[in-house]
């Protein structure tokens, strides 16, 4: 049980727990903490066992995090609630399928099977590659839709828009579509009129009125248009748009785009199923029907209580499944509007702002027809709690943030200032002490003017931060013993405490090269090969020690500790260990859970960065899946580390070193000190929608086609479709959730914030209230004497164990000298950082033969592809000798490994040193899948020439790396 006692509005939320509740607070107010209490609470409850609680949020980790801290407050340990419902929308859904799918429901006039050993595709780069097959075959399919698809520039986009049906809960049937879709997919005139009649107001000049935001948006040049279209004189007035054109354009006839669509969507769907694989989106639509049309299903699968933490970030169809999957009306939803991010990927910020009048609308959009929705959701019943109290920032902080949400993104944009004002929620900082510098600098070359400031930050008195920890308890003291409790806890602040945001990554990767030149130490957050460094392989040795008292387990902890080989040899001989090791070994044994014995071992050894807690969250994953045990955490951990498995976390050079990461990335963090940066024109805030596709949803709209084929000019030609151009110039342009993303990239500092811009700053750093400074700035390299000074602590360990090498090692390497003649190693970089990108799905094209050729072996592969992979082999050589290589490229499908080597060689003939090579990754290969063919292959990007090779032995591979260690 965690020492914090709960707040008078928290305890509310926690001990109130049946009835319809509804938090939609502020940023670190204890929202997470909140409804873990409460589920430790409804668990309490006589009768109620953990499948009776659903408890719903937004990522797996998340999901993982919270059963770790409910376990912690209840008599349930993590195995116990292995099995409850503590999950995301999609890992339920995945559930709920296999358990009950068994067959398609028969409403959508699909009949095939859901089989057990449903496919759910989560890597883009493998769906799209589906959907490219599956449309190319449709386009064959229905030549009907030929001149369609002739003003479609990227077909890719459609399986985006189908996706985005599915968020807004539309599902395609046989026949039409399934339930009613309302005016979903044509758009909601009404509400488009009034939006209309609002933006197409003349604006107030100086001299009398000018032309109204609707009328200065919309652009026209006629012959951009087919030419019945209107003429610019039909459209556009002085200072107005005609309203005429206006309301022709709504009502333009959509039958078969919307037949187009319903065609794609119901066909994929069928196509998928055919495969067994499912998509997130469709995966949630096939999981609705069920529920749906399935009462036997729906009253065995239905929850006592439902909970749904960070509800801003659900979409329209996971609001409905809500609804279906609650018994009762005991249902409580905890969000923050103003944390919503993820609109683009098709969230609805509605669900939590309009809650009460959604719940009402969508009980009676499911009770069509039959009562599926069979209690009562009264909006005047529903209890919204407001928890104001913020556990993170100070007031100056908090009271920064606010005008985030308020700021102008662009020199024109007329914020709404008082409407948002109304809907903010209040938040009230719990600290005692404001001590915060809040700074806007600029600079021209602004990535020496963040470094500048790092190094002025680093040390510096005036930005204190707590350095020391709370004492455990402050509730006796007095308001003054309490100001300087915290003042004492004040010290000067080091690398690691600050954070540097960036709303691209482009900047963040320059900012981070620039910072290595200097070497100033920072981390960006990435793939890393985590289970291959010191924290990891420390827990792997002490999970060991603690299973069986294990010689590996104890060598590399006495290694660790700073014994030389011989010492540690007679230790292990006498299994003598040192007093204060066994000491350790016994307590973690008491350690109940996999994650709080790794975070005993990070503590002892003072890891608290980002590799440490990426592993615990990785840990704590396992809770969900089948992995409990010490043994089993132990299996995961070596498994992953012969894989070189790479997980996305904070890379860091040392533990003391700045964070480095896009705001989305951040969400949910803290840090002592926040910069945010590349507050500049055209990158903060970010340019509109990413570009959408020939045929696009948007709300009141509905489905629009951009662009339209013709040969009404006699050449067939791609027109702009002049009702499109016409309505999305109505529409307002929104900066709102790129505000949303400012509040949340300030509301991550507890206590300092520095906002940075280059040449040309956006409104976002020119219109608040902290006046920018010009800096110059002068950043000193670090010496390796600084360096040194902040590592002094860390013991170097010895080196022992297994003599690591290359796999390039065991290759003779004169065959180098006359290979790739007139190409150079230069080259055959190029060619692999393009088939790395084209395989990581990155927007780059082959430039030349050897990348064309690439391209089209790789087109050619189905599987889900692994690219740059480390292989670990691990000789029984005397003495132990470990190779380890980079594959290129692993393609992986039910019952084949595929290795791929790319060469760019002009000859074949060294290709007897790279079998050597190619063997050490077979056999790796070889053990991680053991129920798989393995193929190694080299294919020549000159020749698109693809050979497989036959592996070398074991013992043979022994021999030569015995050999090249002589
Ligand atoms: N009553 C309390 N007393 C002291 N600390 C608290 C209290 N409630 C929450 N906290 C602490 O405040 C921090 C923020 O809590 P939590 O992550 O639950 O907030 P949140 O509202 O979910 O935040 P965000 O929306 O920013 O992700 C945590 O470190 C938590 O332990």
């Amino acid at each position: 049980m965690t020492g914090i006692s709960p707040n008078t509005e928290q305890r509310r939320l926690i001990e109130s727990t049946d009835g319809i509740y509804r938090v939609n607070a502020g940023a670190g107010t204890g929202k997470t903490f909140s409804i873990t209490r409460r589920y430790a609470n409804i668990l309490e409850q006589p009768g109620i066992e953990p499948e009776d609680i659903l408890l719903v949020t937004f990522t797996r980790n998340a999901a993982a995090e919270m059963a770790d801290r409910i376990a912690q407050q209840s008599p349930y340990d993590p195995v116990q609630l292995q099995d409850a419902p503590i999950s995301t929308f999609h890992g339920y859904c995945y559930q709920l399928l296999r358990r009950y799918g068994h067959e398609t429901p028969s409403e959508l006039g699909i009949h095939d099977q859901i089989p057990q050993s449903l496919d759910l595709i989560e890597d883009g780069i493998r769906e799209s590659k589906l959907f490219n097959t599956f449309i190319s075959q449709f386009e064959d399919r229905h030549p009907e839709y030929e001149h369609l698809f002739a003003a479609i520039n990227d077909p890719g986009t459609l399986r985006s828009l189908t996706t985005e049906l599915a968020s807004k809960g539309v599902i395609p049937e046989r026949n039409g579509w399934y339930q009613e879709t309302g005016s979903t997919l044509t758009g909601d005139r009404e509400a488009f009129i009034s939006i209309f009649e609002q933006e197409n107001q003349p604006n107030e000049g100086a001299y009398g009125p000018t032309q109204s935001n609707a009328r200065s948006s919309v652009s026209w040049t006629d012959s951009e248009y087919v030419p019945d279209a209107p003429k610019a004189e039909d459209v556009l007035g002085d200072t107005q748009l005609h309203r005429d054109s206006v309301e022709q354009a709504f009502d333009e006839d959509r039958d078969e785009l919307l037949e187009f669509v319903h065609d794609v969507y119901f066909e994929y769907l069928e196509y998928a199923l055919q495969r067994n694989y499912l998509t997130q989106g469709l995966m949630l639509v096939l999981a609705f029907v069920m529920l749906s049309e399935d009462a036997t299903v729906r009253e065995q699968v239905r929850h006592e209580y439902v909970m749904v933490d960070e509800f801003q970030d659900t979409n329209e169809l996971q609001f409905k499944l809500t609804l279906l999957l609650a018994a009762e009306n005991n249902i409580c939803v905890v969000g923050d509007w103003q944390q919503s991010i993820y609109g683009f990927q098709y969230t609805s910020i509605k669900n939590i702002q309009e809650f009460g009048e959604r719940i009402t609308r969508y009980k009676s959009e499911l009770n069509r027809g039959e009562t599926r929705v069979p209690y009562s959701v009264d909006e005047t019943e529903i209890e919204t709690i407001p928890l104001e109290k913020n556990y993170r920032s100070t007031a100056s902080i908090l009271s920064l943030a606010r005008e985030t949400l308020t700021v102008p993104a662009t020199n024109g944009d007329s914020v709404d200032v008082e409407a948002i004002e109304d809907e903010m929620t209040s938040l009230d900082a719990t600290n005692y002490v404001d001590n915060s510098q809040i700074k806007a600098v600029t600079h021209e070359d602004e990535i020496e003017l963040i470094l500048d400031q790092i190094q002025h930050v680093v040390g510096n008195e005036e930005y204190s931060v707590e350095v020391r920890d709370e004492p455990a308890s402050t509730d006796e003291m007095s308001q003054g013993e309490k100001e300087a409790a915290e003042a004492e806890r004040l010290g000067k602040p080091s690398y690691s405490d600050i954070a540097v945001f960036s709303r691209n990554r482009s900047f963040a990767r320059d900012l981070l090269e620039k910072a290595g030149e200097y070497g100033i130490p920072m981390a960006y957050e990435g793939g890393v090969e985590l289970f291959d460094t010191d924290q990891a392989k420390l827990l792997l040795a002490w999970l060991r020690i603690c299973e069986s008292d294990d010689q590996r387990g104890w060598a590399t902890v006495l290694e660790e500790a700073g014994y030389t080989l011989q010492h540690a040899e007679e230790i292990l001989d006498d299994e003598a260990y040192p007093d204060a090791m066994a000491t350790f070994r016994d307590r973690l044994r008491e350690s109940e859970t996999i994650g709080g014995l790794a975070r005993i071992v990070f503590d002892e050894y003072g890891y608290d960065g980002a590799y440490a807690n990426g592993l615990l969250g990785e840990l704590t994953g396992m809770v969900e899946t089948t992995l409990s045990t010490r043994s089993e955490a132990i299996t995961y951990l070596e498994a992953n580390l012969k894989a070189g498995s790479t997980i996305e976390i904070d890379s860091s050079p040392g533990e003391d070193s700045v964070t480095l990461q896009t705001i989305h990335s951040a969400k949910g963090l803290e840090y002592p000190i926040v910069f945010c940066a590349n507050i500049n024109r055209r990158a903060f805030p970010s340019y509109g929608k990413p570009s959408a596709g020939t045929i696009q949803y948007q709300e009141p709209l509905g489905l629009r086609q951009r662009s339209v084929y013709s040969e009404a000019n006699g050449n067939p030609y791609v027109y702009k479709h002049w009702p499109n151009n016409l309505l999305t110039g109505c529409l307002p342009s929104t900066y709102d959730e790129e505000r949303r993303l400012f509040y949340v990239a300030v509301t991550r500092a507890k206590r300092h914030l520095v906002l940075t811009a280059g040449g040309s700053p956006s409104p976002f750093f020119t219109e608040l209230s902290v006046d920018p400074v010009e800096v110059e700035p002068s950043v000193e390299p670090r010496t390796i004497e600084d360096m040194e000074k902040d590592t002094f602590s860390i013991t170097v360990p010895e080196q022992s164990g297994p003599q690591r090498m290359s796999v390039h090692a065991i290759m003779d390497d004169s065959v180098y000298d006359d290979i790739e003649e007139g190409r150079g190693t230069e080259f055959g970089d190029e060619v692999h950082q393009f088939a790395e990108d084209y395989v990581q799905g990155a927007d780059v094209s082959p430039v030349g033969g050897d990348q064309q050729n690439v391209a089209k072996l790789l087109d050619s592969f189905d599987g889900e592809f692994k690219p740059e992979i480390t292989a670990i082999l691990p000789l029984n050589t005397e003495p132990p000798i470990t190779l380890v290589g980079i594959i290129d490229l692993l393609v992986i499908t039910p019952d084949q490994i595929h290795i791929i080597d790319y060469k760019t060689d002009l000859s074949r003939h060294a290709e007897a040193e790279y079998r050597k090579q190619l063997s050490v990754y077979y056999h790796v290969a070889s053990e991680t899948y053991p129920d798989r063919d393995v193929s190694i292959t080299i294919f020549y990007t000159a020749n698109d020439e693809h050979v497989e090779l036959s592996p070398l032995k074991l013992e043979a591979l022994c021999d030569t790396a015995r050999a090249a260690n002589q």
